[in-house]
């Protein structure tokens, strides 16, 4: 088997990677560890690669001179989007091996107590493997370095397809570019486990991501992006209709317009259903049978956010973030429920504002929507100051989790808390469609 030094060395050489397929992955009777005699990068390589790709060092004081070393880069940034070559689907195709089955030494990583793949852990993999497809994207070979810092703007969707991730199998995660705007660019990525001699699906994910320029302070274009025959133009269209579909959906935020008529009938029902019958009153509130409160149906957290954590651009790193937003979300579906809830779907996760290095990260998470076994969660993060006491929000959170048995029905107090609940029924509603 090749060493993972190798690997490296052999990936680094090209940003191109050879064999190509679009779709879920699925490879009976390969071995794991190489696909079509092309070898796999393996997943502790893609950091490394990214460090290399920006120029960031490994020691945190040289990184921060690093960094400022990358301000040279602004010449190289292209002045429009045409100066730069349009790149094909398969230019930014990448293949990334987690080996838990054949190298048993990576599992204690990814463990949970109950002997099941830690999901916090995938999502770090994954956010890093979309920086990777998107710097293969805009890879230009006449440059050593490359001028683009690249941030993840949005998760927009994480499909599971299968509840169990087996913590002893290997699992290869795939993935290219599949729509690009001005400076943005859309990466769709696989992830299948080795069993039983076959890879299967485990999810699908669809991430966007943001070019911006060296000092991570202006948006900078990337290489447009050339569907190749049928297959590449349903996936390019798919992504104009996501990026349409983003739009309706931040214009129909609940935070800029009122709630629907039907919306509106449900939030007066919930009200309704919560009136002491025994007194003429709006403010006598009784809680029905098998329900529970959203205000008691909370969980927070606190990070202090250590330089350890930062990305290659010294911000926090945005799987860090979805890793701790993701295990505060699923502790407290699980309390809420009263047993471990599986993972049915991630959508929708924005970072709206860069985490900095040494913030007072308050995370906040929230039971907002129920319904028979399933239990919509939202996490909110916010960077705490405690010189000026300013509270500035960074993150938002959307996981959709299922428990083994039916769970009491969350209710709404206020009209804040109705407007939560009417979100996160969009948001179940949207997991529940697709
Ligand atoms: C030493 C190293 C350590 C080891 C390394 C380990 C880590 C390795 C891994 C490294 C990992 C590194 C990775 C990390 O860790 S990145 C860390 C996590 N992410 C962040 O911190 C990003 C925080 N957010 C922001 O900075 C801003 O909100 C951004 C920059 C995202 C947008 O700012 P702003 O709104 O002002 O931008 P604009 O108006 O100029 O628009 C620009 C473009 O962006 C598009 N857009 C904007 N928002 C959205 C949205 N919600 N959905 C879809 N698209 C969106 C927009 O349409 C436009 O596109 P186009 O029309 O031009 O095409």
């Amino acid at each position: 088997m090749l060493s993972p030094r190798f690997l490296l060395l052999r990936s680094a050489a090209s940003l191109t990677t050879r064999s190509f397929r679009t779709g879920g992955v699925l490879m009976h009777g390969k071995a794991p560890d190489m696909v079509e005699g092309n070898p796999l990068l393996h997943v502790s390589n893609v950091r490394n690669k990214l460090r290399e790709i920006v120029g960031a060092s490994t020691n945190w004081s040289d990184h921060q001179q690093a960094m400022a070393e990358r301000v040279s880069l602004s010449s190289m940034l292209a002045k429009s989007q045409n100066d730069l070559p349009a790149k094909r689907m398969k230019d930014s195709y990448q293949e990334v091996h987690l080996p838990l089955g054949s190298e048993p030494q990576l599992r204690e990583k990814y463990l949970t107590f109950h002997n099941t793949v830690r999901f916090g852990r995938i999502l770090e993999d994954l956010d890093s493997l979309a920086v990777l497809i998107s710097y293969s994207h805009t890879y230009n070979e006449a440059l050593k370095r490359s001028p683009l810092s690249i941030v993840t703007a949005l998760v927009d969707k994480i499909d599971m397809r299968q509840h169990i991730i087996y913590p002893d199998c290997d699992i290869k995660f795939t993935g290219h570019v599949t729509w690009v705007g001005k400076t943005s660019i859309e990466a769709k990525m696989h992830m299948s486990q080795f069993r039983d001699g076959a890879y299967a699906p485990v999810l699908d994910a669809t991430f966007v991501m943001v070019a911006r320029d060296p000092e991570n302070k202006r948006a900078a274009f990337v290489n447009p992006l050339k569907p190749e025959g049928p297959e590449d133009e349903k996936l390019f269209q798919e992504g104009e209709a996501n990026k349409s579909r983003r739009v309706d959906l931040s214009t129909a935020s609940l935070l800029k317009v009122a709630p629907t008529d039907e919306e509106r009938k449900i939030v007066h029902s919930l009200f309704l259903n919560t009136l002491d019958t025994k007194t003429v009153s709006f403010r006598s509130r009784v809680l029905p049978p098998n329900s529970v409160w959203m205000e008691d149906a909370k969980l927070k957290g606190l990070e202090i956010c250590h330089p350890q954590e930062r990305n290659i651009f010294n911000r926090i790193f945005g799987g860090f973030l979805m890793r701790k937003a993701y295990e505060l979300g699923w502790a407290n579906a699980c309390s809420y429920g009263g047993c471990r809830p599986s993972l049915v779907a991630v959508d929708d996760i924005l970072f709206q504002k860069p985490v900095e290095i040494g913030s007072l990260l308050l995370l906040s998470s929230q039971v907002c929507y129920t319904q028979g076994k399933h239990i919509q969660v939202r996490v909110h993060s916010e960077v705490f100051d405690p010189l000026t006491r300013q509270h500035n929000t960074t993150n938002v959170f959307h996981f959709t989790f299922v428990s083994d048995r039916d769970v009491p029905n969350i209710i709404p107090n206020t009209y804040g808390e109705s407007m939560l609940y009417l979100d996160g029924k969009r948001h179940f509603n949207q997991t529940v469609e697709n």
